[in-house]
């Protein structure tokens, strides 16, 4: 087994049960391994984030009924994927296993599977939430499917870039179901649009020979691991001065946010050098690409923190603080 632990391993194809151990333990069923489960947790992280960001938290039952029409919505996008990508995940190692490839369930099934997920998520999203809410998330999975899976994919580099529109999309949705978008809304699409290629890329940096062996054009592929290394770093710092934005958009607590936002961002901008100074260390693409997804579950968390009262309180009275210091 190749061991992407040690710093000094440098060009070894690690498969994806080792970037991500725990997927060693949980064996799925079919139905659910195609629904490509591991993302939405995430997906409804930042959908609760983008709730954080309206002015008034949406009622109980349409948070509710955000979150499952979210994750049937997620559910259908991921399937339909699995169902365009399957001959190619089964020339890929890393995902020659998955349910399709290895015909642990046949194509119809999953399709069906698929579009009664998706009208479900329409359903409920129309009866429990709102239209605008149904209208997003159809175009999240049809920005999932068709331009990102169908069309960038096989075809660019920057395949990722403008496909991340895709995961961008559930903050929208969240803000949504309180009524409208809004500035907090469109923060959070921007945050989560520069965030995606810079994780997504260290990802890539992990895969780039199985990618490489297929004709996937994933930017390490076509450009090496040193342009992408460079890329993810402007990246992470576009990245890094959105996210201190969320200090000015957030509705209250935005000095709380801004404060614990600071060892987040830290710890990303040293991550970042590591792989930028030793861009063929699995190592550090690693440990980039996993601190990436806890960095936006942080957010989020925090963004729902910064509603509470304690937060609120707190920002107002370190800004008077501020002030009233900086004032005499
Ligand atoms: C609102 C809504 C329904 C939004 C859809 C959200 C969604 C499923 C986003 C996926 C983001 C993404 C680009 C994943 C990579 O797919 P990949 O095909 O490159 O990954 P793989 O190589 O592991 O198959």
């Amino acid at each position: 087994m190749p061991n992407i632990i040690s710093p000094s391993v440098t060009s070894i194809t690690p498969s994806r049960d080792e970037i991500v151990p725990s997927r060693k333990k949980l064996k799925l069923p079919p139905w659910l391994e195609i629904a490509k489960p591991r993302l939405i947790p995430l997906l409804l992280a930042t959908t609760l984030g983008g709730m954080a960001l309206s002015e008034r938290w949406p009622s109980y039952s349409c948070t509710v009924a955000t979150l499952i029409g979210g994750t049937l919505a997620a559910a259908a996008a991921g399937t339909l994927n699995c169902i365009w990508e399957r001959e190619l995940d089964g020339r890929m190692k890393r995902t020659s296993n998955r349910a399709l490839p290895s015909g642990r369930i046949s194509t119809t099934t999953a399709f069906t599977g698929a579009i009664l997920s998706g009208i479900a998520s329409l359903i409920i999203l129309i009866r429990g939430v709102n239209y605008l809410a149904a209208a997003l998330s159809f175009l999240g999975i049809c920005s999932y499917v068709i331009l990102y899976t169908m069309l960038l994919k096989p075809r660019t580099s920057q395949n990722i870039v403008i496909g991340g529109i895709a995961g961008a999309i559930p903050p929208l949705v969240g803000t949504a179901a309180a009524g409208h978008i809004g500035m907090g809304g469109w923060w959070l699409f921007s945050l989560i649009m520069v965030w995606t290629p810079a994780h997504f890329w260290s990802l890539g940096l992990l895969l780039k020979e199985d990618y490489q062996s297929v004709g996937v054009p994933m930017l390490p592929v076509v450009k090496g691991t040193r342009v992408t290394a460079n890329a993810i770093t402007r990246y992470g710092w576009v990245t890094i001065l959105i996210s201190g934005l969320g200090v000015l958009i957030l509705p209250q607590g935005g000095i709380f946010y801004g404060l614990i936002l600071f060892p987040l961002n830290g710890r990303l901008l040293q991550l970042l050098y590591s792989l930028k100074r030793n861009p063929n260390n699995l190592f550090h693409a690693k440990s980039l690409f996993r601190w990436s997804i806890l960095y936006l579950f942080c957010i989020c968390f925090l963004l729902i923190l910064s509603r509470s009262p304690q937060a609120a309180s707190f920002s107002q009275q370190t800004l008077t603080l501020i002030i009233s210091n900086w004032s005499s």
